[in-house]
């Protein structure tokens, strides 16, 4: 893994620290802005402040490999504004010196600001509880919190639910985290690592990892590698993979649930669900095709047969990560016209 370089050094680790710090602090700053701003500072509290920064995705995980983007979401109480965000807190962001390639991402799914601070790039996304203080006791993954709600909320809220759930899910983490540095590692090598082209995501492939967490908790990492691809390489797709059970409503919610209500027609039409596994349940691979699956099930097979060699002495690791020569198999080379 070293050779690979695939762990971030700690000198990485510590500089991703500070400057989650600094962001922390610009947040905290914003928000006591706006609650100025309306009058409400007898309701801000410093021991227990109205919003909190968290991290979610590959570096919560701890299995991001080196210079990966950092995900984060700050959770903020009711009397914060999306728009207050996108126009004060970016306002403040603009006039930043350690802040560069600031783009608001306004319309999407998960609405963002994107941006550069120090050496990492962040997204930031943002959630509003109904409540007016952050509870104490305060448990994301406690599917009552999405009560009243609104809908970019609750998938603003997702990333860190499923992040925390998958933690909690899998008895195994520390030594699933080397597997899936090295899984992500083959994915990019072999060009399969492209959520929006119907590859894997980064979140699929923790998915897929984890559920082989579940079933070997005490295989060491390079044996669950070998696992994972003998397992994906005869998985009976449209077999869903998932580690928990889906649940189809909870607390009367009603929000679109993969394979339930109005969404199970079209989601019969997914070739690789992997399933998110809290509420609402969502599949992570909803793009990929038909050839993108023959591609990915090439790959599995051909990485199987490898981590067998490897595990009976006969290959190296390096074989496993060699970089997929994209015309290998083109009997025409393509010719590029300016
Ligand atoms: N297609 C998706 N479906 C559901 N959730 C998603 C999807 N894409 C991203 N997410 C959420 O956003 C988080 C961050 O996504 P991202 O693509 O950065 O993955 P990652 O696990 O952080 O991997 P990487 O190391 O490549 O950044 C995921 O952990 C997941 O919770
Ligand atoms: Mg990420």
């Amino acid at each position: 893994m070293e050779a690979e370089n695939l762990l971030p050094s700690e000198s990485e680790s510590a500089r991703r620290v500070r400057t989650l710090a600094k962001l922390n602090e610009m947040c905290r700053d914003f928000v006591k802005r706006v609650y100025e701003k309306n009058n409400l500072m007898e309701q801000y509290s410093e021991e227990n402040p109205p919003y909190q920064l968290r991290t979610f995705g590959s570096y919560r995980l701890d299995v991001h490999l080196p210079g990966a983007d950092m995900d984060t979401v700050m959770i903020v109480t009711r009397h914060i504004h999306r728009d207050d965000m996108f126009n004060d807190l970016y306002v403040a962001m603009q006039a930043r010196k350690d802040i560069t390639n600031l783009i608001k991402v306004q319309e999407a799914r998960v609405p963002v600001i994107k941006f550069q601070m120090d050496e990492f790039e962040f997204d930031l996304a943002m959630a509003r509880l109904s409540y007016a203080t952050i509870p104490e006791d305060f448990d994301v993954t406690d599917d009552k919190h999405l009560k009243n709600v609104d809908q970019q909320s609750v998938t603003s809220l997702n990333g860190v639910r499923v992040t925390d759930t998958i933690r909690s899910l899998v008895p195994t983490m520390k030594t699933l985290k080397y597997c899936i540095r090295a899984l992500k590692l083959w994915a990019k090598k072999r060009g399969v690592y492209k959520n929006v082209l119907g590859f894997l995501g980064g979140i699929s492939l923790e998915i897929m990892a984890a559920r082989i967490g579940q079933l070997y908790p005490k295989a060491l990492p390079s044996r669950l590698l070998y696992f994972f691809f003998f397992t994906y390489s005869q998985w009976k797709w449209p077999q869903p993979v998932g580690l928990t059970e889906v649940i189809a409503n909870s607390h009367d919610l009603n929000l679109p649930v993969w394979g339930f209500g109005a969404t199970e027609m079209s989601d019969r039409r997914h070739l690789m669900p992997i399933i998110t596994p809290c509420y609402p349940a969502q599949n992570a691979t909803a793009n990929v095709s038909k050839s993108t699956l023959k591609v990915m099930q090439e790959e599995f097979t051909r990485a199987k047969d490898i981590c067998k060699q490897i595990l009976e002495g006969n290959a190296e690791w390096s074989d496993l990560f060699e970089p997929l020569d994209p015309f290998s198999k083109a009997s025409v080379k393509p010719t590029f016209v300016p």
